[in-house]
């Protein structure tokens, strides 16, 4: 990785972000951005089921309660579903920016450990964009949408192009999302982004 940036802090000429014109109002929610995505998509039964909400600003929030089919420990969440559901969450702030990113780089602080059963109240926000990287933040709480902070994550998504996903996924899965009317519309909707 010699000479690569890898960092999570943004460099000194990194721009404000900037939401999308078209992005969805404050309080909608997005809706998943495939369906069969373990974070957020409802066809996957032992998922997230992440349910995201644009914030104000390039903000978003949301909820994942955990799940038995959550555990590391017993009876406490698993810290990778933990931080799936903040990878999740991060990443969709990306619709925000009507921009296709993804994740190059989470680091994730686990804070307090999360019961089975618990809703995680999760926030995050761009910070800054470099050129194609975007610069994120995370956190998420317990006992309520002002309780403890229970795990956090700062995180670094990379622009791609929806080629990214076409030349790089299973051929089977490629093909059933390309036949799919709904998901063609939602991939289309980033590449009109100027
Ligand atoms: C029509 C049907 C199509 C179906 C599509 C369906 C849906 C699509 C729509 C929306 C969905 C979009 C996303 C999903 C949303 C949420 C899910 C949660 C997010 C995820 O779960 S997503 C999965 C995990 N994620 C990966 O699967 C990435 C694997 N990876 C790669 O694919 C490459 O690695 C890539 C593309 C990241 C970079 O490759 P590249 O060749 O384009 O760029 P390059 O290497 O030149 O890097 C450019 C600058 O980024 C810096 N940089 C690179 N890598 C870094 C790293 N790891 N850490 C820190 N910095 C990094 C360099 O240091 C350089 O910075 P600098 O220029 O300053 O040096």
């Amino acid at each position: 990785m010699s000479g690569r940036n890898t960092a999570l802090t943004p460099p000194d000429d990194a721009a404000a972000p900037v939401r999308h014109p078209d992005a969805p109002a404050p309080g909608e929610p997005l809706g998943a951005h495939y369906g069969h995505c373990f974070g957020c998509g409802e066809g996957q039964p032992h998922g997230l089921h992440l349910e995201a909400r644009a914030g104000e600003g390039v903000r978003v929030s949301a909820e994942f309660t955990v799940k038995p089919a959550h555990q590391g420990a017993p009876g406490l969440a698993h810290g990778g579903v933990l931080a799936t559901a903040l990878d999740e969450t991060l990443g969709s702030l990306n619709w925000l920016l009507r921009v296709i990113a993804v994740t190059g780089r989470l680091e994730t602080d686990f804070v307090r450990p999360v019961p089975v059963g618990t809703v995680l109240y999760l926030e995050a926000e761009v910070t800054a964009v470099a050129g194609r990287k975007i610069y994120s933040t995370a956190v998420g709480r317990i006992g309520g949408p002002q309780g403890p902070v229970a795990v956090r994550a700062d995180a670094l998504f990379i622009e791609v192009k929806v080629d990214h996903f076409i030349d790089n996924g299973r051929p089977e899965e490629i093909r059933a999302a390309m036949s799919d009317p709904d998901q063609v519309r939602r991939t289309r909707a980033f590449e009109v982004n100027p």
